[in-house]
């Protein structure tokens, strides 16, 4: 293996911060600032010897080449019904960005509507957070460049696609809700504060929701809501079906817990003006209401209020006293209900979550009472599309040997049932050759996680298959079966096993599965991850040497954590878009709305537990002959979720500890991208280019050759 010499970081042993007590020096706090000549030296210091190290591959074009071949195959959305006409994104397979299609009917020939790829030559502007007017003549379509979470607002005239002047820059984290009367939109709004292009770190509070009058000036917006002694919170704004309700669910962090605030927008003396005045329905953060429908003042809300797995209540606003409100379905024990859509007028369709795999029921709006259930094979349901006025709805189901089938579902019949409407089809792949289980494991507290194997049938389980293992843990996200075609070419021309482990934090059984994976409880999400390697050993899947972990954004942070609590474990480490630094997190960006997963170094106990495996702060040489697994952390300069320093000083940190360290064979290495960011909207040339680097430094440390 070759002897590294990583680039030498300046160390500041000046800076020393006092939490409660505790002096924590931070020597590497200069590569905070993106624009500081140093930190620009670093990042290209450091990408000087991942790019040879990836580069020197010797498999590196056929994988290229392989991926690119395997990812040609036409990729579609469901259709959603706008103003009578029908709309659909569609990817002809290598486009980088997908185009958004419109079409008179589901029959008639389709026309470009809206294609991105035409905005930029190198596909790094996306689409992202689209809206369209009540009567579908209008629609409204925020853009994000590189990556950002900032995007700038657009519109159209549909279905004719004729572009209008409006422009609404400036957006973040934004709502977009169109009054009925098709004459404007709500949208959200941050303070203008210097350089906001995804490049800066600065902390994003005081958001505030804005009126835009279609054919204005934004300058001209009227600032309708905002909480001037509330900076972290957000305003999410919807309009009710019937358009007469403004419906506000304030929340301040990533918990999912509102509060519901509402405006009758038809008793307006004035109409629409600046500070609206508001009805405070719900005034804490106990739980979450999530909208679905409304028939007058009864409301109807998905809610975890009492009810962890959720379950769906009416509250009339005419007699808003929680005494009064009803219990429409009750929580399910045994399955998370994940949303709910109200179609065809009285009929409620709901997505469960049970051990990890959709299921889809009928129920009655105005009794709550089961009609049906619409059967699906073992998968996820990652997009329905129909509302209230609609008679049909549309499913997108997926599954991890199942690149998509989209459903048409006749919402006026007894007994509701799916006809495949398109199937997405790969190109010469035969998935017969695959098999998937989901087994159970117990983590270090006796608690049974499940996770999904996937491989090719016939495995012989020898201790030596190699194995890629991802997980997640955190923020109520469920890690759920899904396609993906660079998976499928691992397991193919490596003979591997792919692991996705539904490990604590997420939300694959409900609220007290995510609890029992934040604050003081984030370990269970570690130990359950290190447990998940423990079985693939003892099943005699894998070694240490030949298990891969994969991990993004908070998923970063757990394969960062679980390096440092066991390096010997791990054969190879990628931690993409990690959170590294839990003692400053906050300060940056969207930071602050992690808290309620994370907890806050600025309070006492909360600063204990995050000490005992923040990445950046646990970091040490192994003991005896472990070694650190090769590791490749990657991030991208625009990357205004969780901002690169995370993994720049994690890099720094541990590349100073291990350097001289004669064990430590294994290559510590950081790739940063440029003109790209969290990963959304991230064009498809980019993304096979970070999907060859991956397996090109899996194929170099494990030492594998690649055949296909
Ligand atoms: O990205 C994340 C976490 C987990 C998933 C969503 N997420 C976020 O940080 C979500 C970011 N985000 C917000 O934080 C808020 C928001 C909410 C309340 C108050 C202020 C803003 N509103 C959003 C609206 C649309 C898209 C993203 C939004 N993380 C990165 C690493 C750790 C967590």
């Amino acid at each position: 293996d070759m002897e590294f010499s990583y680039p030498k970081a300046r160390r500041d042993e000046s800076v020393v911060d006092d939490y409660h007590g505790h002096k924590i020096s931070d020597p590497y706090r200069w590569l905070e600032d993106p624009d500081a000549k140093e930190t620009i030296a670093f990042v290209d210091a450091q990408n000087s010897i991942s790019h040879p190290f990836i580069e020197q591959c010797p498999h590196r074009q056929k994988i290229q080449e392989s991926l690119t071949e395997k990812w040609n195959f036409a990729k579609y959305s469901s259709p959603a019904e706008h103003g009578g006409s029908y709309y659909y994104y569609c990817n002809s397979g290598l486009q980088n960005q997908s185009v958004l299609y419109v079409q008179d009917n589901l029959k008639s020939e389709p026309r470009v509507f809206l294609d991105p790829n035409s905005l930029s030559e190198d596909g790094t502007l996306s689409i992202s957070g689209t809206a369209f007017s009540e009567d579908g003549s209008y629609f409204a379509y925020g853009l994000s460049k590189c990556g950002s979470d900032w995007i700038t607002i657009q519109f159209k005239k549909a279905p004719s696609g004729e572009d209008l002047p409006d422009t609404l820059k400036h957006v973040k984290f934004s709502s977009m809700a169109w009054t009925h009367d098709n004459k404007g939109m709500f949208y959200n709004r941050y303070p203008v504060e210097g350089k906001s292009d995804g490049t800066e770190t600065t902390t994003n509070l005081y958001n505030k929701l804005y009126y835009h009058r279609l054919g204005t000036d934004q300058d001209e917006d009227l600032l309708t809501v905002q909480f001037q002694n509330e900076p972290k919170w957000k305003i999410g704004a919807e309009v009710s079906v019937d358009g007469k309700y403004l419906l506000l669910s304030p929340n301040e962090g990533c918990d999912p817990v509102n509060r519901l605030f509402y405006v009758e927008l038809d008793k307006l003396p004035n109409g629409i003006t600046e500070n609206l005045p508001y009805v405070k329905l719900i005034d804490n953060f106990d739980a979450q209401y999530e909208y679905i429908t409304n028939e007058g003042s009864v409301f109807t809300f998905l809610t975890n209020l009492n009810a962890p797995k959720y379950k769906i209540i009416n509250i009339d606003f005419q007699n808003p006293d929680p005494k009064n409100w009803k219990t429409l379905v009750e929580e399910d024990k045994n399955a998370v209900l994940e949303w709910a859509s109200c179609v065809n007028h009285n009929k409620l369709v709901l997505c469960y979550l049970k051990d990890v795999k959709n299921k889809l029921y009928v129920h009655r709006l105005e009794t709550g009472v089961l009609e049906a259930e619409i059967p699906l094979d073992i998968g996820t349901i990652i997009g329905c599309s129909g509302r209230k006025k609609s008679k049909e709805i549309f499913i997108h189901f997926m599954s991890f040997l199942t690149p998509g089938i989209i459903y048409r579902v006749d919402m006026t019949v007894d007994k509701p049932t799916p006809e495949v409407f398109r199937t997405i089809k790969v190109n010469n792949f035969d998935f017969s050759q695959f098999e998937v289980q989901q087994v159970f494991y117990p983590s270090k507290d006796g608690t049974q996680i499940p996770m999904f194997l996937v491989h090719k049938k016939g495995l012989v389980r020898n201790g030596n298959t190699p194995t890629f293992l991802y997980g997640y843990g955190g923020f109520d996200i469920s890690m759920k079966p899904t396609f993906s075609v660079s998976r499928l070419v691992f397991l193919k021309d490596l003979d591997g096993v792919y692991a996705l482990a539904n490990i604590r934090g997420g939300g694959e059984y409900g609220e007290k599965w995510h609890k029992s994976g934040t604050h003081a409880k984030k370990q269970n999400v570690f130990d359950d991850f290190h447990a998940a390697a423990e079985y693939l050993i003892n099943q005699k899947y894998t070694c240490p040497k030949k298990l891969v972990i994969h991990g993004q954004s908070n998923g970063g942070l757990l394969v960062a954590a679980c390096i440092n609590q066991r390096p010997e474990l791990y054969g190879v480490a990628l931690a993409q878009v990690g959170v590294m630094d839990m003692f400053r997190f906050h300060k940056f960006t969207i930071g602050h709305a992690w808290t309620t997963d994370f907890g806050c170094s600025d309070i006492p106990e909360q600063f204990e537990f995050l000490k005992k495996y923040s990445p950046l702060h646990n970091i040490r040489v192994p003991k005896d002959d472990i070694q650190y697994p090769s590791t490749l952390l990657l991030t991208a300069d625009h990357d205004d979720r969780v901002v690169p320093l995370h993994s720049l000083k994690f890099i720094a940190e541990l590349q100073h500890t291990m350097a001289g360290i004669k064990k430590q064979s294994n290559p510590l290495l950081i790739k940063i991208d440029t003109k790209a960011g969290h990963g959304r909207g991230k064009p498809t040339a980019m993304i096979i280019q970070e999907q060859t680097d991956m397996y090109c430094f899996i194929l170099k440390t494990l030492g594998l050759d690649w055949f296909n």
